[in-house]
């Protein structure tokens, strides 16, 4: 199995949002620039409130940018929505499953809106449920199942899209840590079988450190504090690593109290 591969570009993005309620606007991203190679595996850090979903909403074309650009294999995801159907699989929090449909209805939801041959759709869908060692679960409802299967359900449905960009916006954050271990494995593991280029959004430097080729730690509006690629460091130096990302994540959030 593989998907095409597909090269993110992002240059001088800026996104800007009105408030409703206040009237005043709010810069979510300040002029990021940035490449993500096809394949990669990349694991964003940063602080509350700093943009990462705001850059997902942009990277999906649910948003536009106010200025610069963003494109994939150098198309727009705004400009270019129709193009870009069934190529990128998103995992949230939230397994967002339909609570009416079994497992294996959830897995060829999305295959079925992109008119997938039922045949097709059925066949995928238990293929990647077994891979999720949910085989015996197809015909279950969400309701009669734990929150780690129900989220495993969820990530079979990213991966039998066969993806080229897979988003994970803190997929494993709120499930317990063996759980999450397993799970992030498996991502991984799937993530480079199938050549996806994967973006995770995690608030665990731990999580980053043992999904990203690459972790990239965003200060406020998606400022580019620092782009790491994991092979040049040695296990052992992580926890000296770690160390450094909370220092410059500290340091960052000081210098933005005393610029108030
Ligand atoms: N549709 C919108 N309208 C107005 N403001 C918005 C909108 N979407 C995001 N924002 C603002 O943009 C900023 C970035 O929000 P965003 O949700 O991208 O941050 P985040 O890093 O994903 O946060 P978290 O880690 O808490 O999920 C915030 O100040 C938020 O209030």
């Amino acid at each position: 199995m593989s998907a095409a591969a597909s090269d993110i570009e992002i240059s001088q993005l800026r996104k800007e949002f009105r408030q409703t309620t206040t009237g005043q606007s709010v810069v979510a991203i300040n002029r990021l620039t940035l490449s993500i190679k096809a394949s990669e595996l990349v694991a964003i850090v940063g602080p509350t409130g700093c943009g990462k979903s705001t850059l997902f909403d942009l990277l999906i074309g649910l948003e536009h940018p106010t200025e610069g650009s963003i494109t994939i294999a150098g198309k727009t995801p705004y400009g270019d929505f129709a193009s870009f159907r069934g190529r990128i699989a998103t995992i949230f929090q939230q397994d967002r499953l339909f609570p009416w449909r079994s497992s294996l209805d959830n897995v060829r939801l999305p295959l079925e809106l992109i008119g997938t041959p039922e045949e097709v759709q059925r066949e995928r869908a238990l293929t990647w449920l077994k891979r999720l060692g949910l085989e015996k679960f197809a015909d279950a409802y969400p309701r009669e199942l734990s929150g780690g299967m129900r989220q495993r359900v969820a990530i079979a449905r990213a991966f039998a899209l066969q993806p080229e960009i897979l988003l994970a916006d803190e997929s494993f954050g709120h499930l317990d840590e063996v759980t999450a271990v397993e799970l992030r494995r498996t991502f991984v593991e799937l993530a480079r079988e199938l050549s996806s280029t994967a973006i995770l959004i995690t608030h665990q430097l731990e999580e980053a450190m043992a999904v990203g080729d690459r972790i990239l730690v965003f200060g406020r509006a998606c400022a580019l504090l620092a782009d790491i690629r994991m092979p040049l460091w040695k296990q052992s130096e992580y926890p000296m690593l770690r160390s450094a990302i909370q220092n410059t994540l500290q340091a960052n959030e000081a210098d933005l109290r005393l610029m108030r």
